[in-house]
């Protein structure tokens, strides 16, 4: 949150909306600022971690397999990304910590070409030459020279779509529908022509606001490897609070900054859980699984609280916070501020739907195609609505142990070939005229495996063998459209005025971004104010 917050009352009793992440680690950073405070973290699931959910089935042969029904990596240039693996080793669980190097072929992306075929994106000169022999890289040479002298807009700091921002200073749309159109696939699976450039964008949007363009940009920007290293402003806020040690705080920032991206063995849930289990020990945390909050309101006997229903009403509370999406958060005003209500119904959110594939015994990947996964670019034509695929059996096989205390286990899946992978289709192609249409489960697998078949080369009968998960994640990622950096301030600032800081919010929506590592940097920030 944006919004300056007051500090909690000694002995306060407060509730936490939502137990994904979010709601987790903002509870567990706040019960150890401040372990006086009554936290009820309330969740409407039966389960928690949210979106986080690493699904343990069995295949054909009744061996176990784990399969993700949602995010799985994490970027490891993020100061949350840190949070996350410190508060590991401080739950004694950094052995399950696990890396993709930058030289492993898991680092590897693709991009589905207008012949149906991938290329890879470039990382090295022979990448890059053979990219550029291919028909997506139309535009891109001209594109790159002519930004420098591109003229910026002349009204500044006036929002537009991501298209709008690269047609401007590339001078034509391939390099944004044939390129970049496909890496916001694989973050917002959202379209480049409705997304706000200022808030997906900020830091290419900052340096034409400020330098007039985006390489002149980073001409003037001095490489920060000839200073020794140091702590981030946030985490070196979260030293101080939590009395860490300097130089270990310190190496595992500048650690973790070498790696791509990281995984959790067992599956991304294992964090969650383990901050669960944190919390089922804190004196003053109670989880409420199974209650859905409706309504949140100003306490009718004392205007200095704030009160909630679910199911029941809690009153006397000094501080709620919510992690949900804007759509959901709406509901909850809708009796007590209807003008804020609104507002926050104006923000859409994306339906994904995850297809999971499983194969034992064989690994139906094609060497060359072996990396983290593939993107879907607008440009191409996409009767099966994807959005990219990502090949967990290569990233899995390409984890390495990050702490070195950690033992060497020959996971038997590692040491025999299998196939694992997750198709991610939908987004802002189930928007057709505002309406959502969602495809069966049978006629979406059915694509995935026609998809797989022609991008991929896997034989059907492979593809026919294989377990086959389907899965909706409805609602899940927010629609950040043009103006959405307005809306946010305007929503905090009804919030400060109605609410005197009573009510945070935070999640995705909220936060810098809508990975994992920023919500929780977002947590941190707003439990560090009321602490
Ligand atoms: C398909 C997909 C792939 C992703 N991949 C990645 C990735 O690779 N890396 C990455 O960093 N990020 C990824 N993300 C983003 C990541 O999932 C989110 O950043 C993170 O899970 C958000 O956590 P949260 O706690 O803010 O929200 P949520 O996980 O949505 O948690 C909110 C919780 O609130 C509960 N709730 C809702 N309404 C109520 C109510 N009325 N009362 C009580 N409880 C309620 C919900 O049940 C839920 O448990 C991905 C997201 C999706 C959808
Ligand atoms: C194809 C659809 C999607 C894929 N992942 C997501 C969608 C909608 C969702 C998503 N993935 C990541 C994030 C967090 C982003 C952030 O700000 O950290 C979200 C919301 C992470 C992510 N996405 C890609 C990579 C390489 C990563 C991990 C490292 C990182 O956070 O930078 C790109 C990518 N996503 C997908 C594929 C197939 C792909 C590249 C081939 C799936």
């Amino acid at each position: 949150m944006l919004s300056p917050l007051p500090k909690l009352p000694r002995n306060a009793k407060i509730a936490v909306v939502g137990s994904g992440v979010s709601g987790l680690m903002f509870s567990y950073f706040l019960t150890k600022l401040r372990p006086d405070v009554q936290i009820n973290l309330i969740e409407s699931q039966d389960r928690t971690g949210g979106w986080i959910k690493s699904w343990n089935t069995n295949d054909s042969n009744k061996k176990p397999v784990m399969l993700e029904q949602g995010p799985r990596t994490l970027r490891g240039v993020s100061d949350g990304t840190v949070l996350i693996i410190d508060t590991l080793r401080d739950l004694n669980k950094q052995s399950v910590v696990q890396c993709v190097r930058r030289d492993s072929e898991a680092n590897k992306k693709f991009l589905l070409g207008i012949d149906d075929k991938l290329v890879q994106v470039p990382e090295s000169p022979a990448s890059a030459f053979e990219f550029l022999l291919n028909p997506l890289s139309k535009g891109l040479i001209t594109g790159l020279l002519g930004e420098p002298f591109r003229k910026a807009p002349d009204q500044s700091g006036q929002d537009e779509t991501v298209s709008s921002f690269l047609r401007r200073r590339f001078g034509n749309d391939y390099i944004g529908k044939n390129i970049l159109s496909a890496m916001f696939h694989g973050i917002y699976g959202d379209d480049i022509n409705q997304m706000s450039a200022k808030r997906t964008m900020r830091k290419l949007w900052d340096l034409e606001q400020k330098y007039g363009s985006i390489l002149k940009g980073f001409s003037q920007k001095k490489p920060g490897n000839d200073k020794s290293p140091s702590l981030s402003p946030l985490l070196s806020q979260y030293r101080q609070a939590f009395d860490k040690d300097e130089k270990s705080l310190l190496d595992l920032s500048t650690n973790l900054r070498k790696y791509p991206m990281l995984g959790l063995k067992g599956g991304l849930e294992t964090f969650p859980n383990a901050v669960r289990q944190s919390l089922n020990n804190s004196p003053n945390v109670k989880i409420l699984c199974g209650k859905q909050v409706s309504s949140v309101q100003r306490d009718t006997q004392d205007s200095f609280n704030i009160q909630l229903t679910c199911g029941e009403t809690m009153t006397d509370l000094n501080h709620i916070r919510l992690t949900q999406l804007p759509a959901r958060i709406s509901t909850m005003f809708a009796a007590d501020n209807q003008e804020l209500a609104q507002n926050l119904a104006r923000i859409k959110a994306n339906d994904i739907i995850l297809v999971n594939y499983y194969l034992p015994g064989q690994d139906v990947i094609a060497k060359k195609y072996r990396g983290f996964g593939y993107l879907c670019p607008q440009a191409n034509h996409n009767p099966q609505n994807l959005l990219g695929v990502i090949f967990d059996s290569v990233i899995e096989r390409s984890f390495k142990p990050v702490f070195h205390d950690t033992p060497i286990t020959t996971n038997s899946q590692t040491s025999k070939p299998y196939t694992k992978l997750t198709a991610m289709l939908g987004g802002h192609y189930l928007n057709q005229n505002g309406e959502k249409s969602l495809p069966s489960k049978e006629v979406t697998i059915r694509s995935v495996k026609d998809a797989l078949n022609t991008h991929l080369g896997i034989p059907y009968d492979a593809l026919d063998q294989g377990l086959w998960a389907f899965t909706i994640a409805k609602n899940c990622l927010p629609h950040f459209s043009v103006g959405y950096d307005d809306w946010q301030s305007s929503i905090e600032q009804e919030l400060t005025k109605s609410y005197a800081g009573l009510i945070s919010v935070g999640g995705m929506s909220f936060a810098k971004g809508p990975g994992v590592p920023d919500v929780i940097s977002d947590g941190l920030e707003d439990a560090l104010k009321l602490a």
